[in-house]
């Protein structure tokens, strides 16, 4: 028999919306499933402060010698100064490496907490979270629980839940947070939430892994953004946090990331940084070079770095524009039901509260296609789809 006799058919992955998609021959149909941004004419986006930095980039005639093991250290540093805040203590006692996107960050971060935790190698993330965390951290070899974060009654926070769970877990524990614009509920703690969160955590001695995949991209402003980082390093947790350029830069396909560790000291610095090394040159030995040129560029030139805030600004308002015009098409249509979490939550996605039942009729009967869950990418909406949009819902939902 066939050698590979044993492999069993897999299911469709996340991208298996875009495939049913592309099969649909409906001229008005809509893709809201994958997080990818979409202008107001529903096509990819490539920022023009990132085509500047290219040029730039290709202009130096650069060679295509391999970066170090840990990535293009113009690209780490101001990565690192992005998320932390220029004036950070965080920062001369940072370990940090480039990697594979956030999908790669994440990955190296469950590797290493493998290998070094001290306490349980099991990570908390929160319930509903992003598709591939439970496999990226199952296949790191860390087992994977759940914290409550999302309630379907309020379509909003369970705050109390999430406490309550972080208060019951054994001490010491792994707990993932995102730290904006949460994938796939759109739904975030306030400031005041966090600070609460960041006492507790602290109290019982858990330890905070962050996943970054939307600075900038969530509120249109990086350091508001970047505000759960930053209070618990302020606060004196030693987090570790994975960095995403997909969506703030839109360098999707470039895979331009970093992981970072915060140490105690500048001597643990250096015994992480030796690990984080032995562990990720077997798995890729370096990572690509000119996607992370590309963001070192906009990064460390004034003139660049304003205009990419500029531009993620742009893309954050016309996202939060499409939110209030859906809601208001909906109560326009006459439906009577409070929409008001559509406009409250923030980033790529909404939580519609719809179920997989008007989720497949979305599909067949509206050729709108999005998940299972009821999650919409926002910004597959444009001014030109939003009356159809809102018109479907309210067919399937009322
Ligand atoms: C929370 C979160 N973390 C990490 C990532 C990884 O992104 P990358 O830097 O490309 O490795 C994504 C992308 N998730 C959106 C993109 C498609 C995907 O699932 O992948 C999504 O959920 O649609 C996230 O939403």
């Amino acid at each position: 028999g066939s050698t590979w006799a044993n492999v069993p058919q897999g299911p469709p992955a996340i991208l298996g919306i875009t495939e049913a998609f592309k099969a649909d021959s409906f001229d008005k149909k809509i893709n809201l499933g994958v997080g990818a941004y979409r202008d107001d004419k529903g096509k990819p986006y490539v920022l023009p402060s990132v085509r500047a930095a290219e040029q730039k980039v290709v202009s130096n005639n650069l060679n295509k010698e391999y970066a170090g093991i840990t990535g293009v250290p113009e690209f780490t540093k101001s990565a690192a100064v992005l998320a932390y805040g220029k004036d950070s203590s965080a920062l001369d006692r940072l370990v940090i490496t480039q990697s594979i996107s956030g999908t790669g960050a994440l990955r190296i971060g469950g590797a290493f907490l493998q290998r070094f935790y001290p306490g349980a190698k099991k990570i908390y993330i929160p319930n509903p979270s992003w598709a591939n965390h439970g496999a990226v951290f199952k296949d790191s070899g860390l087992e994977v629980d759940k914290y409550r974060y999302y309630d379907p009654k309020s379509i909003g926070l369970d705050f109390e839940g999430m406490v309550a769970d972080l208060k019951a877990a054994p001490k010491g524990s792994i707990f993932l947070f995102h730290a904006c614009a949460h994938n796939p509920t759109g739904v975030d703690p306030t400031p005041e939430q966090w600070k609460e969160i960041s006492s507790v955590v602290k109290e019982a001695g858990h330890y905070a892994f962050f996943d970054m995949a939307y600075q900038g991209f969530a509120s249109g402003d990086t350091n508001k953004d970047a505000f759960a980082v930053r209070h618990f390093v302020a606060e004196g947790h030693n987090i570790c946090l994975a960095q995403s350029f997909a969506k703030n830069m839109g360098l999707y396909g470039e895979r331009v990331g970093a992981f970072s560790i915060v140490a105690k000291d500048a001597e643990e610095k250096k015994r992480i940084d030796s690990q984080v090394k032995i562990l990720v040159r077997p798995l890729y030995s370096n990572p690509p070079i000119h996607g992370a040129r590309i963001a070192a560029e906009i990064l460390n030139d004034a003139t660049l770095h304003k205009q990419w805030l500029a531009e993620v600004k742009e893309m954050a308002d016309r996202i939060i524009t499409m939110r209030a015009l859906l809601k208001d098409n909906l109560e326009k249509l006459g439906s009577k039901h409070d929409w008001s979490h559509i406009t409250s939550q923030i980033g790529m996605f909404a939580y519609t509260g719809l179920t997989a039942a008007q989720m497949d009729s979305l599909a067949k009967e509206h050729s709108v296609y999005a998940t299972k869950d009821g999650r919409i990418s926002v910004a597959g909406i444009t001014s030109e789809n939003v009356g159809r949009l809102a018109e479907a819902i309210y067919k399937v939902k009322g």
